[in-house]
């Protein structure tokens, strides 16, 4: 029997300097296929509202939305991990996102991510009391995408760094098991990574960090517009979607990918 992959994997491999790949995956067939290459975490990404519904936001997407896609990737022949997003505004109170975060992990998933900051501490510490493991979401959180003005790097400035890193220490502190770092300086990830005991996974936060996370469309090369800078298309020199999928663990576990022109 296969072992199945925990956050007890993610640690060790944090404490043994050898980084993890995760991908999302919405649908039980590549999640087979994604699990069956040797990728870690597969997360149901709220990215689905873009990639998947052709909306132009994350802001779309319901709690049925994300319990359906969790059924279909908890359905797949795998031993990954399974991360469920909360999506936009089931977290205005604890209790709603206790509500919540058991619908995803009754639907299947072994730990929810939501987006936000030190201002979550309380609900990651309600969370994780409860069995329920949590991934915070920083930097460049697309729920904000409105109050952000786009989808731009953050931490740029000095101050905005600090308030990064100061967060993520209290979240650490409340219980955060996971953090994920999106379109941080490459500088900063490292330095938040260094100051943290947990997991740091990144997407498009450099290579100093334990965990690479991209969607999935986007390593197929099946971006519609311009892909953001982090992407890199495994598609193009493999050929295959299971090859391509081998290609990015393999690039990940040996650190050539993110290369300095996927970085910020
Ligand atoms: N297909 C897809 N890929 C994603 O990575 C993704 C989604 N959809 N949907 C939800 C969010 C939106 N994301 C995005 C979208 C665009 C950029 C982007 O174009 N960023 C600029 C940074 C500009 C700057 O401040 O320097 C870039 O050039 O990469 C980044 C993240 C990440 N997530
Ligand atoms: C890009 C990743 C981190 C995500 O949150 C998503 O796919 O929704
Ligand atoms: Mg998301």
């Amino acid at each position: 029997m296969r072992h199945p992959i925990t956050l007890q994997t993610l640690n060790e491999r944090r404490r043994t300097g050898q980084p993890f790949s995760c991908l999302t995956a919405y649908d039980a067939t590549l999640a087979t296929l994604a699990g069956n290459a040797g990728i870690e975490v597969l997360l149901i990404g709220d990215s689905l509202g873009m990639v998947l519904q052709g909306h132009a936001s994350t802001l779309p997407v319901t709690l049925q939305d994300m319990i359906y896609h969790t059924r279909c990737v908890a359905r797949a022949d795998t031993t990954s991990l399974i991360m469920a997003d909360l999506p936009f505004m089931t977290n205005t109170t604890t209790v709603q996102t206790l509500q919540a975060a058991g619908q995803l992990m009754q639907a299947g998933a072994h730990m929810v991510k939501l987006e936000g900051e030190a201002w979550l501490a309380e609900t990651v510490t309600a969370l994780t009391q409860r069995g329920v493991p949590v991934c915070i979401h920083m930097g460049l959180t697309p729920q904000s995408v409105n109050a952000l003005g786009g989808y731009r790097v953050q931490g740029r400035n000095a101050q905005q760094a600090e308030a990064m890193l100061e967060a993520a220490k209290t979240l650490e502190q409340a219980g955060a098991a996971v953090i994920l770092l999106e379109c941080v300086p490459r500088e900063l990830a490292g330095r938040i990574r260094d100051a943290l005991e947990v997991p740091v996974i990144g997407i498009g936060a450099g290579p100093d960090v334990d965990g690479q996370i991209l969607v999935m469309h986007d390593m197929l090369g099946a971006t519609t517009g311009r892909a953001p800078r982090f992407v890199r298309d495994f598609m193009a020199d493999t050929g295959s979607i299971s090859a391509a999928f081998r290609a990015y663990h393999e690039a990940v576990t040996t650190r050539s990918f993110p290369s300095p022109e996927h970085c910020f």
